[in-house]
């Protein structure tokens, strides 16, 4: 079938219309006419498999990783910056207005990346073989097919190179992919480098690791820690298994933003780009304003955030779920000598009704998963009292869904995009709200 793209997806695929049904057709870009099978359809969408490109979008560039098209974890690869930014932007507009009724023009331009390739700080690879040897790869789209990966080119540079360089020695040693029946091998090699050391965590079997080996791979230059994690779960969307053992090296790396140093365990939350962290971290902290008495940071992670604000503020609260990130955090006001901010270990919902019940909070900062606040956070916050509300979202749906219910007492300040993950379809935004 002819199908002409009308519009992009929140996955990153193109959508045309057959008989005014969307069919989504991953590969082809805005304005471009395709021809498409159709490999699905049911009353109210049809997905589409792309055959061959009739009219190309000039914005179309040739992708620079061989895989892109199979691996599917940046579909916007495929075509230039610029229109990958317009992109984004537009898909944040379209769920804004349609969720939210926002009015489009307090969204502000995207603010794109510097590093468009080379840019993250961390890798979450699944292993698998090929050719007898153990290696990294991406799973294809929907599908349990393995694509083996040579260089990835959204990770650093030199995270690649450790990469490259565990996977020697691992295969020095004989080390193969997960078995499911024998529950023995290596299921996820993890990663995340900054200023040249290096964290990594195996996801393994229940298996003893030779000593060699370990020796072998704390011998690499800038291996700082070196974890082992058993999860032999089939069904799990933890990477990580319940089991963790420090191999050798030091429990925490240690990432350097500007005077505060951070600590970070495998297991905690951070954001992959550092740069734009670095900058949608001053962009926070401009519009919570200064002489604040209290602000608290629900989803807190490692503390980042609370650490930008601790100047401006006479005392912040960061709460966060997983334990490693709150230790994490502590470590990080104890060892920078802060003590206007403490981290608690609980659910946001919970903690923030006990604080906001009896504390006058003057800013929430809340920065949660890609589900968005849950009825409870929604519920607690319309309930209260504070003030200011700045909203760090991944997703804009769920953004914009979270908003149509907090209008209900706040309005909608600026809206601030960042481009975070170039090449993939994802955006995301800080919306400032202010109590009515
Ligand atoms: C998008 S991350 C934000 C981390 C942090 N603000 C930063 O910039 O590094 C979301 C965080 O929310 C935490 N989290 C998830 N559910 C939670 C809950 N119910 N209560 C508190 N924290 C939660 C996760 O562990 C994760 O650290």
């Amino acid at each position: 079938m002819k199908v002409t793209i009308k519009k992009m997806g929140i996955n990153g695929e193109g959508i045309g219309y057959i008989d005014r049904m969307p069919v989504f057709v991953p590969g082809a870009l805005c304005g471009e006419e395709v021809e498409i099978t159709v490999t699905e359809k049911n009353g109210r969408f049809a997905k589409g498999k792309l055959v061959r490109i009739l009219r190309r979008s000039p914005k179309r560039v040739r992708p620079i990783c061989s895989i892109q098209r199979r691996c599917g974890a940046c579909p916007y690869m495929v075509c230039d910056y610029e229109e990958q930014l317009r992109f984004k932007q537009e898909d944040l507009r379209q769920s804004l207005i349609k969720y939210a009724h926002v009015d489009p023009r307090k969204i502000e331009p995207i603010r794109p990346s510097e590093k468009t390739l080379f840019y993250r700080n961390q890798c979450k690879l699944p292993c698998g073989m090929a050719e007898g040897e153990l290696v990294n790869g991406m799973y294809m789209p929907n599908s349990n097919i393995f694509v083996p990966m040579e260089t990835c080119f959204v990770h650093e540079k030199d995270l690649e190179i450790m990469r490259k360089r565990i996977l020697k020695v691992l295969n020095r040693h004989q080390i193969r992919a997960y078995d499911w029946h024998q529950k023995r091998g290596l299921r996820f090699l993890i990663l995340r480098g900054f200023h040249g050391k290096f964290q990594c965590t195996l996801v393994s079997g229940e298996e003893e690791f030779p000593s060699a080996m370990i020796e072998e791979l704390l011998a690499l230059e800038g291996m700082h820690s070196l974890w082992q994690s058993v999860q032999t779960q089939k069904k799990s969307a933890e990477l990580f298994g319940p089991k963790m053992e420090l191999l050798g090296g030091e429990r925490y790396l240690h990432l350097q933003m500007g005077e505060i140093t951070l600590p970070i365990s495998p297991r905690s939350f951070f954001q992959l780009n550092t740069q734009q962290a670095v900058a949608m971290y001053a962009c926070i902290a401009e519009l919570v304003g200064d002489r604040n008495a209290l602000v608290v940071e629900a989803y807190s992670g490692i503390g980042g955030i609370s650490m930008a604000l601790c100047r401006q503020a006479e005392e912040v609260i960061g709460i966060e779920i997983v334990k490693d990130a709150v230790l994490n955090a502590r470590a990080c006001a104890r060892d920078n000598g802060i003590d206007n901010v403490q981290f608690l270990c609980a659910d946001a919902a919970d903690k923030l009704l006990y604080l906001s019940k009896k504390r006058s909070i003057d800013v929430l900062v809340v920065d949660p998963p890609r589900s968005g606040l849950d009825e409870a956070m929604l519920a607690v916050i319309l309930r209260s009292k504070i003030k200011k509300v700045i909203y760090v979202s991944c997703n804009p749906s769920t953004l914009s869904k979270n908003l149509a219910v907090l209008q209900d007492r706040y309005d909608v300040g600026r809206i601030l995009p960042f481009d975070m993950f170039p090449n993939t379809a994802k955006v995301e935004t800080i919306v400032e709200l202010k109590r009515r």
